[in-house]
């Protein structure tokens, strides 16, 4: 195996959707699979929250998310979770700042996808330099899907990252819709990753293809 090219890592961030058990109205598998039909290009596996699966019942609900992904050749992401990820020779792994730190994560991975969350230049750069194949930036808007969550920034911290020479693929995250993606492309980053505008819409497959249209390359 090598590295993702970053063209790829790009195409594959257009539309990433991320995903737990405790996020969806209706049964995940179909929730996954009718993104899947809109035209998600990335999922990440999101099992986080108080009544959150663990053990051997999220390593099941892991293996059958994993499973629809496969089929449709959509790569499939483990956030938090190195050793879940190992074990499920999943395509890549998503960390924040609280989590392994980058550079070990990098090794025990090999050339699996890493994603690293960072919000400032510094941040931006140190994942770089620890080997991320792309950053996920936010929260850009307020968002109800993550506890923990930072202040919201805006778009303008694209601009400004990719203003200070911060080349890797980005994917903006935090509080993206239909109505608001556009605006975070257009500030530079290379696709969107939500959460609640397809697991909590009442169709994930019309917003999933909502969401396609907005990020389309022009
Ligand atoms: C694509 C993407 N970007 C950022 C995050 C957030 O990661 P983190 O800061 O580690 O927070 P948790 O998601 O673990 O709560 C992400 N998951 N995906
Ligand atoms: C995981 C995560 N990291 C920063 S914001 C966020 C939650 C994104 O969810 P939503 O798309 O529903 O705002
Ligand atoms: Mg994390």
């Amino acid at each position: 195996m090598t590295r993702i090219s970053t063209e790829t890592m790009k195409e594959l961030l257009r539309v990433y959707f991320i995903m737990g058990s405790s996020n969806c109205k209706k049964n995940p598998l179909s929730v996954l699979t009718e993104a899947i039909t809109g035209g998600i290009t990335l999922f990440q596996f999101r099992e986080k929250g108080k009544e959150a699966f663990t053990g051997e019942e999220k390593y099941a609900f892991a293996k059958e998310l994993q499973k629809i992904c496969r089929q449709h050749g959509v790569p499939f992401i483990v956030n938090d979770d190195v050793e879940l990820a190992i074990e499920l020779d999943a395509d890549g792994v998503h960390i924040g700042q609280d989590d392994e730190k980058a550079d070990v994560v990098r090794k025990k991975i090999g050339d699996k996808i890493l994603g690293v969350s960072a919000h400032n230049l510094e941040e931006a750069r140190a994942a770089m330099t620890a080997g991320a194949d792309y950053i996920g930036v936010g929260p850009i808007f307020p968002t109800t899907s993550k506890d923990d969550a930072k202040e919201a920034q805006g778009a303008s911290i694209i601009r400004f990252l990719r203003d200070s020479g911060i080349d890797i693929p980005i994917v903006a995250i935090g509080g993206i819709t239909h109505e608001n993606a556009s605006e975070v492309i257009a500030a530079g980053a290379d696709g969107v990753s939500v959460i609640s505008a397809i697991a909590s819409a009442e169709s994930p497959f019309d917003a999933t293809r909502q969401l396609v249209q907005c990020v389309k390359v022009k």
